[in-house]
């Protein structure tokens, strides 16, 4: 297994505009990855890069310590899955596994041999016989998997595997790549819009915005530390509230930060709490199950935050915030940057 290290890459189509900027990451074998941003930040550019499948205009691509930004994609210890399985529906599942074993010129029992025994990792035995229009989406997609894993690969790159899934299937398929990743102790780099699925699934995130790395680092990390006020707002459900520190007055936080808070560090409140709070309205209230998505209203702007059903104030007109400021995080309010400050109160 090989170590992944991309050098400053550079990449812009034809005489576009330039959709990576200068993006570096060094990747341990066997490590998971997801590579998260929103639409159009780079992503599956980044992901055809490492494949070969793209070049890049600067900047090198060392696939197990050798430059390897000239080496076809076929002679990569690299396989590709794709959001749609680019399977052959003319091909039984078997054949579809076997395919690529087919190119490489594996004799026809050994090929169909070694079929069988990912179809059985895969749980897709029963399946063999059958043509892709008769499977459902996540056996589609298992498919998909099976023949990337029958190249006996090092490397496997995944672009959004699981976007055409309903939702109980995507969970399903998250945790049974999950376990793959175990099997295999294979390097998993993937990509994702979803940062759930970067959160649960990751040994490291790399959070992508406009061809710009904004941060690589763990889940927890990233969660507990975001590099950045777009980092901050991407990661993490609901969305972590941003208050001037002119607006939520509290404990001597300078003015020209940012006060961050998630859900988890604000609770709502019948009476004025001692330490900071706002008071608050609530406008909106969504249910997801045993909690409450609660949208407020306060002076300082629109807070959102996640509270039990069980404990909610009786009057939800007129009810007050309280901020845990050790929780909170600062961000300059020009560049955005993470700051570091010591609340002193509580
Ligand atoms: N073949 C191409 N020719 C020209 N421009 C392209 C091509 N492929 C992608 N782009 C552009 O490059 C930028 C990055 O695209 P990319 O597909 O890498 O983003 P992404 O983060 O994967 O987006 P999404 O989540 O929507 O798939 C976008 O602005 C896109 O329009």
């Amino acid at each position: 297994m090989s170590r992944i290290t991309l050098q400053n890459i550079r990449k812009s189509y034809d005489r576009g505009p330039t959709v990576l900027h200068g993006v570096s990451m060094d990747i341990a074998p066997g490590e998971f990855i997801v590579i998260v941003g929103p639409s159009g930040c780079g992503k599956s550019t980044l992901l055809r890069l490492i494949a070969g499948l793209e070049t890049c205009r600067e900047g090198d691509i060392i696939l197990g310590g050798k430059r390897s930004n000239d080496i076809a994609p076929q002679d990569r210890d690299i396989a590709m899955i794709f959001q749609n399985y680019a399977l052959y529906p003319h091909m039984t599942v078997r054949e579809n596994i076997a395919f690529g074993l087919e190119l490489r010129g594996m004799p026809k029992r050994e090929r169909n041999a070694r079929a069988e025994e990912v179809a059985r990792t895969l749980q897709l035995e029963p399946y063999l016989d059958r043509k892709p229009a008769a499977l459902s989406g996540g056996q589609r997609q298992r498919v998909a998997m099976g023949r990337a894993i029958a190249r006996e690969t090092s490397t496997f790159l995944m672009d959004e595997p699981l976007s055409n899934l309903d939702n109980a299937l995507r969970v399903v398929m998250r945790r049974e790549i999950k376990e793959l990743h175990k099997t295999l102790k294979a390097t998993i780099i993937y990509v994702t819009h979803d940062q759930t699925e970067a959160l649960s699934l990751a040994d490291r995130i790399a959070v992508m915005k406009d061809g710009h790395l904004q941060q690589f680092d763990t889940p927890e990390a990233i969660y507990d530390r975001p590099a950045n006020r777009f980092v901050a707002s991407f990661i993490g459900a609901p969305e972590m509230n941003f208050l001037e520190a002119a607006e939520l007055k509290s404990a001597g936080v300078p003015s020209d930060l940012t006060i961050g808070l998630r859900s988890d560090a604000l609770t709502l409140v019948g009476a004025k709490p001692a330490g900071t709070a706002l008071p608050a309205s609530v406008t909106l209230s969504e249910m997801t199950g045993s909690d409450v998505v609660l949208h407020c209203e306060t002076p300082a702007g629109r807070v959102t935050l996640t509270a039990h059903r069980s404990a909610l104030p009786a009057d939800l007109d007129d009810c007050w915030i309280a901020c845990d400021m050790k929780a909170a995080h600062f961000f300059d309010s020009k560049t955005g940057a993470r700051r570091e400050f010591a609340v002193q109160e509580g």
